[in-house]
């Protein structure tokens, strides 16, 4: 007799499209993380080898179990989030009209303002209750200091980032704590290298003009019997890593076991939530999960967070890393072009985009 499928199932959002997982209980349940562990990074960046390696293994066996943990001494400047966090908030309070001048459908790189309801995850909801403001690399901005050699005809032609005018630290702020960000990313890149097995500067090249991108996010409350709305419905990251920083006390993200339970990952002082993304899990040939999330906010506050998402360069090819197949095993994914399915999985998720419903007439997504 076939198996039943459970009433129950958890719709997401990942790289292979739209899956399900079922809900499970009693005798069902699997073993499977009900918390989201702690790595202190104290000695990430030690002297002595050993002391590197020791924080790599803890990295590696969260990102296993977990796919998400909370990273502790990461060395972001608490004085820098708190003027990041002013500057956010500031710019999200703007009328509205003044922030629909950076609309996302203005840039060809999918990038500026994006409104409450603008992306919709969940179909069975009206949108995501967010609204976002997204930049990432544009090698036509000063800040970014693009290599002489960068190969430009990956990129739409610029400009690609969007800004507002006010407040007037913006940029000068955001770039700041972007550069921080990327400080952090890339000791983390050397860890995930020692956590695989890999020489410690293994993935360095990642990080010459990496797409990394900051997605600042205003959540309003919704209430808890609403399920019409979700700040972010259910997904995975297309990135290589991605840090979270929940600039506000309000809990609402939360993170996806293997039963199909949602794990809360409430904000922790002074940590940033650091989480697997697509690329990571593909290159690990799963070892390392890109696990689900999505953000729910029925905390009665309003909640600001902040994501960077580092992926690798444009021309970086993904594939499976020696390491992680054993003898004889075959690679579960093909070999793919960073930017390609970066930019791809970007199309499918703004259907309201010029770019977007251009791809689609063409075939291509
Ligand atoms: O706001 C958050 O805590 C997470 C945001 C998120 O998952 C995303 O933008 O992909
Ligand atoms: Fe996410």
């Amino acid at each position: 007799m076939a198996r039943k499928a459970s009433l129950l199932e958890v719709v997401f959002h990942a790289g292979k499209g739209k899956q399900t997982r079922p809900v499970l209980s009693g005798a069902d349940l699997k073993p499977t993380f009900e918390h989201i562990p702690t790595v202190d990074f104290r000695n990430a960046t030690s002297d002595v080898f050993e002391e590197r390696l020791a924080v790599a293994r803890e990295v590696g066996k969260a990102f296993t179990e977990v796919g998400f943990l909370y990273a502790l001494n990461h060395g972001i400047d608490a004085d820098l989030q708190d003027r990041v966090t002013t500057v956010i908030k500031d710019f999200f309070a703007l009328p509205h009209d003044e922030k629909m001048k950076i609309h996302i459908n203005k840039s060809p790189a999918i990038k500026g303002y994006e409104p409450l309801l603008e992306t919709r995850i969940d179909d069975k909801t009206r949108g995501d209750l967010k609204e976002a403001f997204n930049m990432a690399d544009d090698p036509y901005e000063p800040e970014q200091k693009a290599p002489a050699d960068l190969d430009l005809s990956t990129y739409p032609v610029g400009p690609l980032n969007q800004w507002p005018t006010e407040p007037a630290a913006f940029r000068s702020t955001i770039y700041e704590y972007r550069a921080a960000a990327q400080g952090f990313a890339a000791v983390l890149l050397r860890l995930i290298a020692l956590a695989v097995d890999l020489p410690e500067n293994y993935f360095d090249h990642m990080a010459v003009f990496p797409m990394a991108g900051l997605r600042a996010l205003h959540y309003p409350p919704q209430a808890p019997s609403d399920d019409d709305v979700i700040g972010i419905g259910a997904h995975a990251d297309y990135s290589w890593v991605t840090l979270v920083n929940q600039l506000t006390s309000a809990p609402a993200l939360e993170v996806l076991n293997a039963n199909g339970h949602w794990v809360s990952a409430p904000p922790v002082k002074d940590s940033l939530v650091v989480n697997v993304g697509d690329f990571l899990e593909r290159a690990t040939n799963d070892r390392f999960v890109s696990t689900v999330h999505r953000v729910r906010n029925i905390s009665g506050a309003q909640r600001f967070s902040l994501a960077y998402f580092f992926s690798p360069s444009h021309e970086v090819m993904i594939r499976t890393l020696p390491t992680c197949l054993a003898e004889g095993e075959t690679p579960k994914y093909p070999d793919i072009k960073a930017g390609e399915w970066q930019r791809e999985r970007l199309l499918r998720a703004r259907v309201n985009h010029p770019a977007s419903k251009a791809a689609r007439e063409r075939g291509e997504i």
